[in-house]
Parts: structure tokens; C-alpha cells; sequence
């Protein structure tokens, strides 16, 4: 790969344990060295004789990335004709596959809605004039993101909540307006296939465009080809690209797919205002998704800090799974939810609607108090004690060493990834709602979980490449990764 990284800078006292809140005595490179290793042991067994590392090598670049790309496309299809045309039976959408080839049924899939319909172009063609619009022209605090590897500090125009109340309360006029002429947003929920299949095939293009892009016109030096054309453009040449000075990944995951996940919300809930009227299930689990959506735009800032941002190149992984996958699959329980009203009455609905906001909160205040402690310098106060926390140095690829502020106490004393406990939980008690009859609502649950697991594996091994000897140190003293006392 192209991309320099931030290397370890390793503090040993002796006994191999760095003390928190130490500063660097041994500069070596022994150090350094002694540092880096531990981490590389694991690789070592793989890359040991030529055949692993040749097929690591083949694996890595092509095959799981092309697997991703060919399947994901047809994965948000067969997910949207589950939904609607199976009765949100995954049984019922095997059985068409008993007696046909995978591709006959991809075909019907596929062919089963008009491609780039004007209706179609003009829904998702008018709602990026309109994210476009407001992103550029909204007012908002200047927020530095972390400095990369490379030493550039990514700048944005902190306005995410007032996009995301302006889209909110322009939907509620549009709907008005709609209903004045005797129409309905619910026209979305049944028109989602030719929705879907337009932007599916639109993101591949625009990803093709950001591959390029990255190679011929970056926008800073975090950009570089690993000389594999398929894992380039699944992950994408550039890390932080901009266009007439339009952020990508901040349009891509935040001004797009944050933000019309609320609107499909709204829109199936809408539809089932309109078949059955107020149902408890779907108002539960729609003012869930609704307050935790609120939630991610109150902390956007924070979200710039995240994995998504600091290390996901945008390309196919990152900016097609927001524009295609994310509005297909996040909002797809109260999709759901249309076809299969439940009555849950004000016990039960209750119940799952305090549990969900308890795990939104739990889940923010995690993200917060590390943000706060960074913030504070480690002058603060957590859950009323003076705050654990080791100083963590790291080297910049240039060779300037920078120090960062790592909390082991608090949420971050309890596992190493706590709060995707209550990220989990919060999704399924918004899924809940729908009980226990079919698999469907739970399918974004089970994403979620997955994700989350390989996600606190790849953190792991990215700290443990930036902060080398500190980030051990944190491993002993929180040695939890998710669930503590668990795993
Ligand atoms: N619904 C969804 O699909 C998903 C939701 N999420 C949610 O998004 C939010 C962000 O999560 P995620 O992007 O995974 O990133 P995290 O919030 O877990 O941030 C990871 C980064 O935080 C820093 N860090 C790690 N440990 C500590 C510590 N002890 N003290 C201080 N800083 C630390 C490191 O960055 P550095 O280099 O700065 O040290 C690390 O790379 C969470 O609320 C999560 O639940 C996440 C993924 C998917
Ligand atoms: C195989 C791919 C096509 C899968 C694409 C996955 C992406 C769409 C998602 C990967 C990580 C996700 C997110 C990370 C963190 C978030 C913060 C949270 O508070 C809200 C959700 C999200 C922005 C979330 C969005 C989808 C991903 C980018």
C-alpha cells in the first residue's frame, strides 16, 4: 500500500509495563522495536511459509473484495424482495430457489423493477439537490478531525443537526403539501425496489469516479493504490475526498445515508398510519430509530473521530454500503413492520421503550466521556473520581511524536469496546416490537453484532499498530474487549 502509517513509539521500564501518564524516556530504536514486535507475532505463523502468504496476499486483495462486490448489490435486492414480496419470510424467498438457478431468481429479482424510472431519478436526484443545498450553505462551528498519518488535519463545517432538522422539517411540509394533492410519502415504501436498484447501480459509477479520483486528483496526500485495481476500488484510493469543496464521506454516510434512513422511517410509518392506524409496535420502534438517529447527528463531530473516517478510504466499502446498504437494511424492521402490525399494548410497549431510550443514553454517554476526557486534557472528573488514563505516545510518519489520551476508567475501564453493548441492545429493542415469529426484523441486529465484533478486532489491531507498548498496557489493565468478565 501506498499509505504511510503512524508508527508505535513504545515506552519500557523493565518490567515490560508502561506506567499511565508516563512520558518517554528511551527514544531508541530498541524501543520502538520491542514494541512493534509483540504486535507482529500474530502474523508471523501466517506468514511463514510463501503458499500463506501468497494466498493471505490473494484473499486480502481480490477474492474477499470481489465477493463483496458481486454479492452485496444482489444481497440489498433479495433483502428488499424478501421484505416485500415474500411476505418478510426468508423461508419463502428460499423456496424460490428450490426449483430455480440462483441466477434465474436474480434475474426475476432484478427485472421485477423498472432501473433509473424518472420516478426514481427524480426522488433520489431532487433529495441530493436538496443534501447538497444544506450542507453547503448551513452555518456550523469548524471542527478539526484527528491528524492523519500523514500529518494532514481534516477540517469540517460542523451542521450536521441543523441538515438533519431542516430535511426533518422539510419532510413535514412536503407531506402536507402531498396531502393537499391527495398523495402520500408512503409512495416510497412502494416503489423501494426501483429506488434501491437506481442507486445501486448509480454508487457503483460514483465509486468508479472516486477510484479515479483518488489516483489522478487528490484531494491531500492520504491517498495511494495498493496496485490491486478490485481491492482499490472496494476501498477506495483516497481518504478523505472532496469535491467543490462537498466532503464525500461526510455527504456519503451523514448528509445521505443517516439522513434518509429517518426519512424511510417515516414513510413506512406513515404507510402504516395509513393501512392501520396508530399501531404501538411501529410507534415504538419509529421513535427509537428517530431519537437515536438524533442522537448521531448531536455527536457528528465525534463520529469524524471514528473508524469510518480516520482509516476507511472512501470507496465501495464505505461510501456504496451508505448510499445503497445502509437505507436498505437499517430502517428494514419497521419495513417490516407494514405488513405485520403488532399490538403490544402499554405494558410491553413500555417496557421496550425505556430499555431503548436507557440504551441510547448509556451508548452516548460511552462515546462522551471519552470525547470529554480528550477534551479535558484528563482534568475532569469520571463517574466522580479523578479519571484513569495513560499518556499514549505515537510517531507521525514524518517522525514528530504526538501524545493522545487513552481512559481506562469509566465506560472504558469496563471493556475495551463497551458501548457497542448497548449499540446492540438499542437495536434490538427497536426490533423487538415486532416479536418473535420471524427472522426478518432481526436481520439488522444480527448485522450489527458481526460487525461490531470484527470491527473491535480491526481497532484493536489499528491501536495496536499506533500506540505499540501503551496499547498493551491498556489490553492488561482493561483486558475485556466487549463484554466484561465475557469476552
Ligand atoms: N450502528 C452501526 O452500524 C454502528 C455504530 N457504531 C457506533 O458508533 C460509535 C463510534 O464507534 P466506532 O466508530 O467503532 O469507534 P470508537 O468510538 O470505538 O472509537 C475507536 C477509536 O477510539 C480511540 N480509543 C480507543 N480506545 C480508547 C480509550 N480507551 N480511550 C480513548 N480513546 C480510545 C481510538 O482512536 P485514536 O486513534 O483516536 O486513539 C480508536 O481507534 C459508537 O457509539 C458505536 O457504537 C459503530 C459501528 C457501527
Ligand atoms: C459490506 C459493506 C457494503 C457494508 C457497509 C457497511 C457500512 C454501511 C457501515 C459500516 C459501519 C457503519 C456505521 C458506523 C458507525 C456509525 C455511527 C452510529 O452512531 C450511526 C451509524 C454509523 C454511521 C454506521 C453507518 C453504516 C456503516 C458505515
Amino acid at each position: 500500500m501506498a499509505t504511510k502509517r503512524a508508527v508505535p513509539l513504545g515506552a519500557h521500564n523493565g518490567s515490560g509495563v508502561v506506567a499511565g501518564d508516563v512520558t518517554t524516556k528511551m527514544t531508541s530504536q530498541d524501543v520502538l522495536a520491542n514494541s512493534f514486535s509483540r504486535y507482529k507475532e500474530g502474523y508471523e505463523t501466517i506468514e511463514k511459509s510463501e503458499f500463506g502468504q501468497l494466498f493471505r496476499k490473494l484473499f486480502h486483495y481480490v477474492l474477499f473484495p470481489l465477493s463483496v462486490l458481486v454479492l452485496m448489490p444482489n444481497l440489498v435486492m433479495l433483502l428488499w424482495y424478501a421484505m416485500s414480496k415474500c411476505g418478510g419470510s426468508y423461508s419463502h424467498l428460499l423456496s424460490r430457489f428450490y426449483d430455480r438457478s440462483v441466477i434465474d431468481v436474480l434475474l426475476e429479482v432484478w427485472s421485477s423493477v423498472p432501473i433509473c424510472s424518472p420516478f426514481s431519478i427524480g426522488v433520489i436526484g431532487g433529495y441530493f439537490a436538496w443534501a447538497l443545498f444544506w450542507m453547503k450553505v448551513l452555518p456550523g462551528r469548524r471542527v478539526e478531525g484527528p491528524i492523519t498519518p500523514n500529518g494532514n488535519i481534516p477540517l469540517y463545517k460542523d451542521n450536521g443537526f441543523l441538515h438533519y432538522t431542516v430535511t426533518m422539517v422539510g419532510f413535514t411540509v412536503l407531506t402536507a403539501i402531498l396531502k393537499y394533492f391527495d398523495m402520500s410519502p408512503s409512495i416510497v415504501y412502494d416503489r423501494l425496489g426501483e429506488l434501491l436498484a437506481t442507486m445501486i447501480i448509480f454508487s457503483i459509477f460514483f465509486c468508479f469516479f472516486l477510484y479515479l479520483k483518488g489516483l489522478y486528483a487528490p484531494s491531500s496526500t492520504d491517498c495511494g493504490k495498493s496496485g490491486y485495481f478490485i481491492f482499490d476500488y472496494y476501498w477506495g484510493t483516497e481518504l478523505y475526498p472532496r469535491v467543490f469543496g462537498i466532503d464525500i464521506k461526510v455527504f456519503t454516510n451523514c448528509r445521505f445515508g443517516m439522513t434518509v434512513w429517518p426519512l424511510l422511517v417515516c414513510c413506512y410509518a406513515i404507510k402504516s398510519y395509513e393501512l392501520w392506524g396508530l399501531v404501538d409496535s411501529m410507534f415504538v420502534s419509529t421513535v427509537l430509530q428517530l431519537v437515536y438517529i438524533t442522537k448521531f447527528f448531536i455527536w457528528e463531530a465525534g463520529y469524524m473521530q471514528s473508524l469510518d473516517i480516520i482509516l476507511d478510504r472512501a470507496g465501495f466499502y464505505i461510501c456504496w454500503g451508505c448510499l445503497c446498504y445502509l437505507p436498505a437494511l437499517y430502517p428494514a424492521t419497521s419495513f417490516f413492520l407494514v405488513e405485520h402490525p403488532v399490538v403490544l399494548g402499554n405494558f410491553w410497549a413500555s417496557i421496550m421503550f425505556g430499555f431503548g431510550i436507557g440504551s441510547i443514553a448509556i451508548n452516548y454517554l460511552a462515546d462522551a466521556q471519552r470525547q470529554m476526557v480528550r477534551g479535558a486534557n484528563g482534568e475532569c472528573l469520571v463517574w466522580g473520581r479523578k479519571p484513569e488514563i495513560i499518556r499514549a505516545k505515537y510517531r507521525l510518519e514524518s517522525g514528530e511524536i504526538k501524545e493522545s489520551i487513552l481512559l481506562a476508567s469509566g465506560w472504558w475501564g469496563l471493556s475495551r469496546h463497551f458501548h457497542y453493548v448497548p449499540e446492540i441492545l438499542l437495536a434490538f429493542w427497536w426490533s423487538v416490537p415486532a416479536l418473535f415469529t420471524y427472522m426478518m426484523p432481526y436481520t439488522y441486529v444480527i448485522f450489527l453484532t458481526i460487525l461490531l465484533i470484527h470491527r473491535s478486532y480491526r481497532d484493536d489491531h489499528k491501536c495496536g499498530k499506533k500506540y505499540g507498548e501503551f496499547w498493551h498496557e491498556y489490553r492488561r489493565r482493561v483486558p475485556h474487549r466487549i463484554v466484561p468478565y465475557l469476552f
